[in-house]
């Protein structure tokens, strides 16, 4: 089975990863630009890279086009004048459906299907360095096939897309975006905006900055997104986002009145209800708004802290994804944020770590 796999960066490397070495299955890489082809090979994401779109596409089962939302459309009729193998299916991850979908079934395809997708995973890193295997696991892929596409197609993409560990939910493609939009669109929105007010402030005063390590840090997270991916999905999903900031607007503005009234028991109702809801979300799944389980430690300043806090975690057979030192001066305790892929390493170094005396905040 050949699987074509167009724009190899963090989505289209991770599902690669996903794919390649599996029985039977070769991966073909596509890039439009000739250094990106060597290092798809040699990182062992793909078998074969091309920066031809015939040669990629010639004799695929299946096709990923995992480019930015704005390319999507360039590539989709790109290939609707290629003679594809018989039975071909092509998929997108796109963070928006209705668009792709709309002109997928304006193509006449013949014995080709197009079948939208969107694996809700991911974080702000971007290239082919911040892919990974386990990106998908345990999260939610949204399929959204147009209606006269036969179940058979349906199952054999959700079949192979068993090999990413994700949980596969079928949504209407309008229905996706309006989702997509409040829950992941509007959010990084505002992430950036919140970012460049702080930043406007730091020009005067650049404390601002360096007290903004932590709790801001953590909610601004995916301002860091890549600018080219995120113009992308926001202007595909204009319409939404025009709502949804109006409706934005009218959320600050009520914290506003509530502020000039001087009243309390808004401002408690505001955040009673946000947190009753907030309590009811699923459990925390990799992907979305933590990729990660972390926990943040306070450590002296002290050589060796860090060697010896890994160290401790390795004994117990903790597997330790990542560590980073927020904010580490002289004169003041640092913070490390430590992060873990499995949930049940994260349990097992926040009981370690806090039975050593560590003061461990989730
Ligand atoms: N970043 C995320 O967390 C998620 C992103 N997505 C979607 O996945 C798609 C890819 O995003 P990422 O992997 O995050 O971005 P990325 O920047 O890591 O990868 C994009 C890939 O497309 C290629 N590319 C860029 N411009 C191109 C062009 N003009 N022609 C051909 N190839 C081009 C790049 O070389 C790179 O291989 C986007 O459509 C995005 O909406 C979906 C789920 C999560
Ligand atoms: O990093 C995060 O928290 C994300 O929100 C990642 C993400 C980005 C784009 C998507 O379409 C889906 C997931």
């Amino acid at each position: 089975m050949k699987i074509a796999i167009f724009g190899v960066g963090l989505i289209g490397g991770s599902l690669a990863l996903c794919f390649k070495g599996k029985p039977g299955i070769t991966v073909v890489g596509h890039a439009h630009l000739p250094e990106l082809l060597e290092p798809m090979v040699s990182r062992g994401v793909v078998d074969s890279a091309t920066l031809s779109v015939e040669e990629a596409a010639l004799d695929a089962d299946f096709i990923f086009l995992c480019v930015p939302v704005g390319q999507l459309e360039h590539y989709l009729l790109l290939l609707s004048k290629l003679p594809l193998k018989k039975g071909c299916i092509i998929s997108d991850v796109g963070s928006t459906k209705q668009s792709i979908t709309a002109l997928a079934e304006q193509i006449p395809w013949d014995d080709v299907y197009f079948i939208g997708g969107h694996p809700m995973a991911g974080s702000e890193r971007s290239g082919i360095t911040a892919s990974s295997a386990v990106l998908f696991e345990n999260a939610y892929y949204v399929l959204s096939p147009a209606a006269d596409v036969p179940e058979q197609v349906c199952s054999s993409l959700e079949k192979l897309l068993q090999f990413t560990g994700a949980q596969i939910v079928r949504v209407e493609p309008g229905m996706h975006d309006d989702i997509v939009g409040a829950i992941s669109h509007l959010p990084h929105i505002i992430a950036a905006s919140l970012v460049n007010q702080v930043r406007t402030h730091n020009e005067e005063n650049g404390l601002y900055r360096v007290l903004a390590a932590g709790g801001f840090r953590d909610i601004t997270r995916i301002a860091s997104s890549d600018p080219i991916v995120w113009r992308d999905i926001l202007l595909s999903n204009r319409d939404v986002l025009l709502n949804l900031l109006q409706e934005w607007n009218e959320q600050i503005e009520r914290f506003t009145r509530l502020l000039l009234e001087r009243d309390g028991e808004g401002i408690e109702d505001e955040f009673r209800t946000a947190g009753a809801f907030r309590s009811e979300l699923p459990e925390r799944r990799k992907g979305m708004i933590t990729p990660l389980f972390d926990l943040y430690i306070d450590v002296p300043d002290t050589p060796g802290i860090i060697g010896q806090i890994a160290t401790q975690l390795g004994d117990h057979r903790i597997n330790l994804s990542n560590m980073q030192i927020i904010e580490s001066r002289e004169d003041v305790p640092g913070i490390l944020r430590l992060s873990f892929r499995q949930e049940e390493d994260w349990e097992k170094a926040k009981k370690l770590l806090s039975e050593q005396r560590y003061h461990v905040v989730v």
